[in-house]
């Protein structure tokens, strides 16, 4: 079967990356990325300012929706402490495949867990079948439509707490006009708007904090 973009990308790493070196396999992809192949990873621009957020936030117990290539849940883990765990949603199965060896070579495969399916399904899952009591911090970077009802679906399920923070990629691009509406009204988020640019290109794209006030 001809090689996909995902398997050019894994196989770039492989060869190029230092293995056990996150900050490798994160700078790696960024520069295949940006001089070969443009590819949905959240990028080193909007990187930095989710290693900003997570810096300040120190989260424990995470979920990320969309995970790719595994670019953001390798640069994630590589700032966590020890004992946290993040927990990321992947619907497409070749997707999850190279993702699940970049964590590995990456070494971070202690901290990251792969739960393959649609978010719908199992975010109802987590609290009873992947032992979460609730979250401290959401990564929304899966498909724009699902951003709100996806954030409706942690809500009832009681996966926020006082403080929890969401995190959303592409607000501007491709957009997410109807959870960007919801939560700038929500009187239950305090929201930050973080101006930025799509990943490895000059078109303008933002990030959306939306901290939860219980
Ligand atoms: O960061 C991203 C960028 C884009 C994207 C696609 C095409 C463009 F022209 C511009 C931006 C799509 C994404 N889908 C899912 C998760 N993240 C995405
Ligand atoms: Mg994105």
């Amino acid at each position: 079967m001809a090689q996909s973009k995902e398997e050019r990308i894994l196989n770039f790493v492989l060869q190029n990356a230092v293995k056990g070196d996150p900050q490798s396999v994160v700078d790696t992809i960024d520069k295949y990325c940006s001089q070969k192949e443009w590819a949905m990873n959240v990028g080193d621009e909007k990187g930095l300012i989710l290693d900003k957020i997570l810096e300040e936030t120190k989260p424990s117990v995470l979920l990320e929706l969309g995970t790719y290539c595994g670019y953001s849940a390798v640069r994630i883990a590589r700032l966590l402490k020890p004992s946290a765990r993040l927990l990321t949603i992947e619907f497409n199965p070749d997707f999850a495949a190279v993702a699940k060896q970049m964590i590995e070579f990456a070494g971070v495969q202690d901290k990251v867990k792969i739960l393959e399916g649609p978010s719908e399904t199992i975010i109802p899952q987590l609290k009873k079948k992947h032992e979460v009591d609730t979250l401290d911090f959401v990564f929304l970077d899966h498909w724009k439509d699902r951003y709100l009802p996806d954030t409706m679906l942690l809500l009832e399920h009681g996966l926020l707490r006082k403080g929890s923070v969401i995190l959303a990629d592409n607000v501007i691009c491709p957009g997410a006009p109807e959870f960007i509406k919801y939560i700038r009204n929500n009187n239950s988020f305090e929201c930050t708007n973080y101006p930025s640019h799509v990943e490895y290109m000059k078109v303008k794209d933002a990030m959306e904090k939306a901290v939860f006030l219980g």
